[in-house]
């Protein structure tokens, strides 16, 4: 359909093309067979052509040591296709100085393309993208569309161009010309460029420089930069051009773009500069006007970019997807690539916070703890490798995962980030797709990290627990349930233990067996409750009347075993006795008398083992009962 409505206009011969001797050598430079010297001869026949042509060709190769002098020169150091494009363009910008419609300015048009040209020029020679005369041709011819639908509806475009402006808004005068002509001016300038034979990838630049979201051309490759940069030239030729209000508005916006392109923002402010003062003296090559532009560094120093007005850059679209937010601490000296970074992360749904170099960024480490750092290479203070470095001297913070942003110069050095310690590396301008996938891989492993933290924490605590429920099992193990003492197993183990040591030692050793006296007939008379509670009296006086060293124990039944380490015959004879009157003298239940017989057993060269100790005591306390109970028996 646009292809349609481009042929009838062609046909009718109602376009702004090439005329004359411009037209003549453009179809020259199209046959395969032509020479160097034909198309030098040909340009040679209009003077006029020629020498704007030598003019032009010193100003884009002005980094070349020795000038141009001879077309022949021109056309051996630019190549031809170069040469055939300014012929073009100088041939366009001659017969379309003025024309019929009246609501065009022409003059304004030309300088506004001229300014695009050298920008888009210089943008690209500041990141080493691609040839800067083919940009400049591309800059030049960018908006030629709109000249085209001045030329072919000099009337109608007057009245669209009136009614746009009334609202002024590019989406509007876009619609108005589909809606008029049937092709917008960004339709018309990409059919005439493909009809005047430049490659595709310029025509796709100049249908989407307006808009490049549009475009589904592949974040990062070379069409993809080609399309950003002019659409940042046009911009910025609308930015200088504009009132001043509106300008400083645009520039912010222009920084932030351009650090999308990995144009830091000192590198595009004299960009900027450079770009206008070089227009001013193009201009007088073209002959078209230029008007006095403040320097960028004054604009920006009126009114620097903030963080609210990142959110309105209008800069290609972004793919970050965000299975598991991050905190991420992003370190960066150019403001204006921190912000880009920042907004980017941010929309993905990162928690984002920023520091302007490795030192300050170290010294923020202990009140914002991120999971992934990401960190440019060169910074002032401390640059990349040595904070990546200090990261790693740290306990603390030495499982960050870190990215280092590498400009394309340095990525053959990039051996060195990783000896440093990064995870990995981010190239500059930094694609939002490989970020993306970057990210992923981290959210992953800090995913992975957190689980195995959590799990790490639960297996503690319930490690932590059984510990405790083992203590208390072992504990009830070697416990007596009703008088809490420690049980005939615990004692038996006590007692092997003493043996062992006093045998080692050579220190004495004792132990006792306490029987309570007439058990049977106080559970009889009063029943086995009151029997338990007698049981648990008699233990509670044995227990406190013992020495710290001794073990009361419940032996079994109503008898209780009391182990006494480095007590002598004589001494242990002496505490059962004790013992035995306290037990006598206590306030038992219901003012029952209760009284224990006591036989006492000490360590002896007789006695071969613990057993036998016991076995004495037993028969020590057989001894006592037989005596009347209510006494001691010793050795
Ligand atoms: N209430 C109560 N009685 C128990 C417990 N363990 C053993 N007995 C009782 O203690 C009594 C011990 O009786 P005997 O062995 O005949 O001895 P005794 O009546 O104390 O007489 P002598 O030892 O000869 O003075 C038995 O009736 C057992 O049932 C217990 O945990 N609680």
């Amino acid at each position: 359909m646009v292809n349609v409505k481009f042929e009838e206009l062609k046909a009718k011969d109602h376009l702004p093309s090439p005329k004359g001797m411009a037209l003549k050598i453009i179809q020259l430079t199209l046959k395969e067979d032509v020479t160097t010297q034909e198309i030098a001869h040909a340009i040679k026949t209009d003077p006029a052509l020629s020498g704007r042509l030598i003019k032009m060709a010193n100003v884009l190769m002005s980094y070349q040591t020795r000038p141009i002098v001879s077309i022949t020169d021109a056309v051996m150091s630019l190549g031809l296709s170069i040469v055939r494009n300014m012929v073009l363009s100088l041939s366009l910008v001659e017969g379309s100085r003025d024309g019929a419609c009246r609501k065009f300015d022409y003059q304004n048009f030309w300088s506004q393309s001229l300014l695009m040209a050298i920008a888009a020029k210089n943008f690209v020679e500041g990141r080493r993208m691609g040839a800067a005369e083919e940009m400049f041709i591309l800059g030049l011819l960018g908006q030629v569309g709109s000249l085209g639908l001045a030329t072919a509806y000099p009337q109608e475009y007057s009245l669209i161009l009136e009614k746009a402006q009334a609202v002024d808004t590019n989406t509007t005068l876009i619609d108005l010309e589909r809606t008029e002509f049937g092709l917008d001016h960004n339709q018309l300038s990409k059919e005439m460029l493909a009809d005047w034979g430049l490659p595709q990838v310029f025509q796709i630049a100049v249908l989407h420089h307006e808009n490049p979201a549009l475009s589904d051309l592949a974040e990062g490759n070379r069409s993809w930069h080609i399309l950003n940069t002019l659409h940042i030239a046009s911009y910025f030729s609308k930015a200088c051009l504009s009132h001043e209000r509106q300008r400083h508005k645009m520039v912010q916006k222009l920084i932030l773009s351009a650090a999308r392109l990995g144009l830091e923002a000192d590198v595009f402010t004299e960009l900027g500069d450079k770009t206008v003062q070089e227009w001013r003296e193009w201009s007088k090559l073209f002959g078209i006007h230029s008007t006095d532009i403040p320097l960028f560094k004054e604009i920006l120093q009126a009114a620097p970019p903030t963080e609210l007005e990142i959110f309105d850059i209008g800069t290609p679209g972004i793919s970050l997807e965000t299975c598991y937010a991050l905190r991420i601490l992003l370190v960066e000296d150019d403001y204006a690539t921190t912000l880009v970074l920042k907004l980017l992360l941010t929309k993905a749904g990162h928690t984002v916070t920023t520091a302007g170099d490795g030192v300050e960024a170290l010294s923020m480490l202990d009140k914002f703890m991120p999971q992934l750092i990401i960190t440019d290479w060169h910074m002032p203070k401390m640059n990349g490798i040595e904070f990546c470095k200090a990261l790693r001297y740290n306990e603390l913070w030495r499982n960050i995962h870190v990215f280092v942003m590498m400009t394309q110069e340095n990525s053959d050095r990039m051996e060195e980030i990783f000896e440093a310690g990064a995870s990995d590396y981010l190239t500059k301008p930094v694609n939002s797709k490989v970020l993306g996938a970057r990210l992923c891989v981290t959210q992953r492993m800090v995913q992975l990290q957190e689980e195995l933290k959590v799990e790490h924490q639960q297996l503690r605590t319930i490690a932590a627990q059984l510990a405790a429920s083992n203590q208390r099992l072992q504990q009830m193990a070697l416990t007596d349930v009703l008088t809490e003492l420690p049980n005939r197993r615990h004692a038996n183990d006590y007692l092997e233990q003493q043996w062992a040591m006093a045998e080692r030692s050579g220190r004495p050793l004792s132990c006792m067996i306490v029987d309570v006296d007439f058990f049977k007939k106080v559970n009889d008379t009063y029943g086995h409750k009151v029997g338990d509670d007698v049981l648990k009296q008699v233990a509670q006086i044995l227990r406190s009347s013992a020495r710290k060293q001794d073990m009361v124990c419940r032996f079994g039944g109503e008898e209780f075993l009391v182990i006494c380490p480095d007590a002598q015959a004589e001494q242990a004879y002496q505490y059962a006795e004790r013992l035995r009157q306290n037990v006598a003298a206590g306030n038992t239940h219901l003012n029952l008398i209760v009284t224990i017989s006591v036989g006492v057993a000490s360590k002896a060269p007789t006695l071969l083992n613990a057993e036998m100790l016991l076995q004495l005591a037993d028969k020590h306390l057989f001894m006592a009962k037989e005596m009347g109970r209510n006494c001691t028996v010793g050795n």
